[in-house]
Parts: structure tokens; sequence; C-alpha cells
């Protein structure tokens, strides 16, 4: 649905993101995750086509943004970090402008109503937007994304400065969002992303560090143990020669490293220790083992590893 390739943007010297691609899928909750200034805003807003790149295309469902701006745009739905509501005017009123403003061509009072339903905001139509609270206020700001029924949603931030409560509520309506949109969050704090993402990005500075599935890179299930791996050499190979030792689960490429090198996190069931066959395996192949810790990473700890730059803390992100 969402297909970046090769994307770098400079600022002047500053490679604010750095050749970075990837896919999302139809109906995928991806998260990007990242500390301070690691280059989330500045993708995302490429990818929103507000501003361009220096190098590299982005396509919306078979759309590429600079090439068809206009289709691209339209299957879209953004709620930046701070939304662009017109305070003085009433819920109805500002998604009624909103729907002429993006030219919606769809039955307006129903397609209003069936948004402001669906963000559950009803009960407030006729309220005046500055007298709302932050979590109404976000509403109103994920209703005005879904004017339109884009099929792709993208939210920058889109829990910074609510309550718990209000962040609880927010993260059910994205997860419910989910089941018919695309959906790319950004967040600095990893809990956020963990909570309502199927999948983590993680970016710093500019690059991507990690790519995985949410519950492939947290702690492991019950039954289950984990031996992480730098190995050097051919992905596919090494992964199949893992995978060929019988008490081994799971295996996924998680990071690239440096070189030919790349990380892996082996999963495997308890009480069986597969360091001696997997040692194996890799000499069989000639794949050199260049780091194997036995344990299972908290994903904050290998959050931190991967965006090692010291100017973070996993509880509430930024310092
Ligand atoms: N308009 C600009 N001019 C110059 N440098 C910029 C501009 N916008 C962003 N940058 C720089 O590009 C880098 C990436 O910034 P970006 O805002 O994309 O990061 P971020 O991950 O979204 O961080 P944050 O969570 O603080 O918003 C930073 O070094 C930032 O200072």
């Amino acid at each position: 649905m969402v297909e970046v390739k090769k994307l770098t943007k400079n600022y002047g010297n500053i490679k604010a993101v750095d050749n970075i691609s990837f896919t999302v899928g139809e109906g995928e909750i991806l998260g990007f995750l990242g500390p301070n200034g690691a280059g989330k805003s500045t993708t995302m807003n490429i990818i929103t086509g507000y501003i361009s790149s220096t190098s590299g295309t982005v396509t919306i469902d078979g759309k590429e943004i600079l090439e068809n701006p206009k289709e691209a745009k339209a299957k879209i739905g953004y709620l930046p970090e701070i939304p662009p509501l017109y305070t003085d005017m009433t819920v109805k009123k500002y998604l009624e402008f909103m729907f002429d403003l993006k030219k919606v061509k769809l039955p307006k009072k129903e397609h209003i109503e069936e948004v402001m339903r669906l963000v559950r905001i009803t009960e407030q139509a006729d309220r005046i937007i500055k007298n709302l609270s932050k979590g109404y206020r976000q509403r109103v700001g994920f209703a005005q994304a879904l004017l339109g029924n884009p099929p792709v949603l993208i939210l920058d931030e889109p829990t910074v400065g609510l309550d718990p409560m209000q962040i609880i509520e927010i993260r059910k309506l994205i997860k419910s969002l989910g089941k018919k949109h695309t959906i790319i969050l950004s967040s600095h704090v990893l809990s956020e992303i963990s909570a309502t993402c199927d999948r983590i990005l993680v970016i710093s500075n500019g690059k991507i560090v990690a790519d995985a599935k949410t519950d492939e890179l947290s702690s492991s299930t019950a039954g289950e143990e984990k031996l992480a791996l730098v190995v050097e050499g051919a992905a596919s190979d090494i992964i199949s020669a893992i995978k060929n030792i019988p008490a081994v689960i799971r295996v996924n490429k998680i990071s690239e490293k440096n070189g030919n090198s790349a990380k892996y996190m082996v999963e495997y069931e308890k009480d069986h220790d597969v360091c001696r066959d997997v040692f194996n395996a890799m000499a069989r192949i000639g794949c050199p083992i260049l780091d194997m810790q036995s344990g299972n990473e908290t994903l904050e700890e290998m959050f931190l590893k991967l965006t090692a730059n010291g100017n973070y803390d996993t509880v509430g992100g930024k310092k």
C-alpha cells in the first residue's frame, strides 16, 4: 500500500533522511520509532507530499507522490503532531469546511456523521473546538484525517500531551481504525508503539536500524528462549541453516550491521541449548559468528542499543 524507495532528504549538510526503503502492507499498523531528530517527521512529511525529497520515491497505492500528487494525496489522511484545527468553529462546521477543502466526493451530511460516529465525537458536534478537552480535540483531528475514507492514515505523535485515560482511548481508536486502514504512526515513546503497532521500524540518524514485527522484537513468550546473533554472510543461507536446527522455532533478521553482517534473533524451545548447534551450522556454511548472546533482551534494551546516542530514556522518551 505504501512503498518508500531509497528516500534521502538533505538540509544543507544535514542528512535528515539517509537512503531509507520500506513498504507497508494493506491493513498494517507500522510504528515509526526514533529519538528526537532521528528523521521521523521529515519522512512523514515527504510521504504526505508536504515537502519534497532530495532523491527517492514514495508510492501510495500505486501512485507516486511527485508524479501523481493529487491522486496520491487523496489516498492519505494526515494527522500532524499539532492538528490544524480552527478552534473558533464548532466540530461539525469545521468538518464541513475540511470536507469542502478536500473536495471529498461522498454524500456530505452522511459522511461527516459517519466519521464523527467512528471517532466518537457525535455528542460534541455543536461544541466550539477551543472548549473541548485535548483528547476530544485530538479526535477532531482524527475525524478530519478520515474525511474521504483514505486507505492510508499517517499519524504524527498522536498521543503527545494527552493524559493516561485519553491515551488509552486514542490507542483503542487507532487499533479499530487499523482494521480498515493502513496506518503509519510515529512516536519517540517505545511503549506507545509496542501497544498499538504490528510492526516497528526504528530510525536513528536518518537510517533504519531495525524493522521487525512487534512480537518478534519484544521478550519471548513462555516456553521459548532467545539467542541474539551477529553473523557475516548471505542472510538466506544463514536463516535456512538455523531453521534446520530441530529446537529452533523461529529465526528473524532484525538489523543490518556494517559490511556483510546482520543481527538475527533465534527463538528456540526452552531447556535446549542451541548455541553449539548454531555454532556448528554456521561453521558448516562458512559464515563467521561475530557475536552471540544468550537470554532475552527486552524491547527497551534492544531499542537503546539500536539508537545508542545517549539522548533517550525509554520510559518518557525524549530527555
Ligand atoms: N527545515 C529544516 N531545516 C534544517 N534542518 C532540519 C529541518 N527540518 C529538520 N531538520 C533536521 O533534520 C533532522 C531530522 O529532523 P526530524 O524533525 O525529521 O526528526 P524527528 O525524528 O521527527 O524528531 P522530533 O521527534 O524531534 O520531531 C534533525 O537533525 C533536524 O534538525
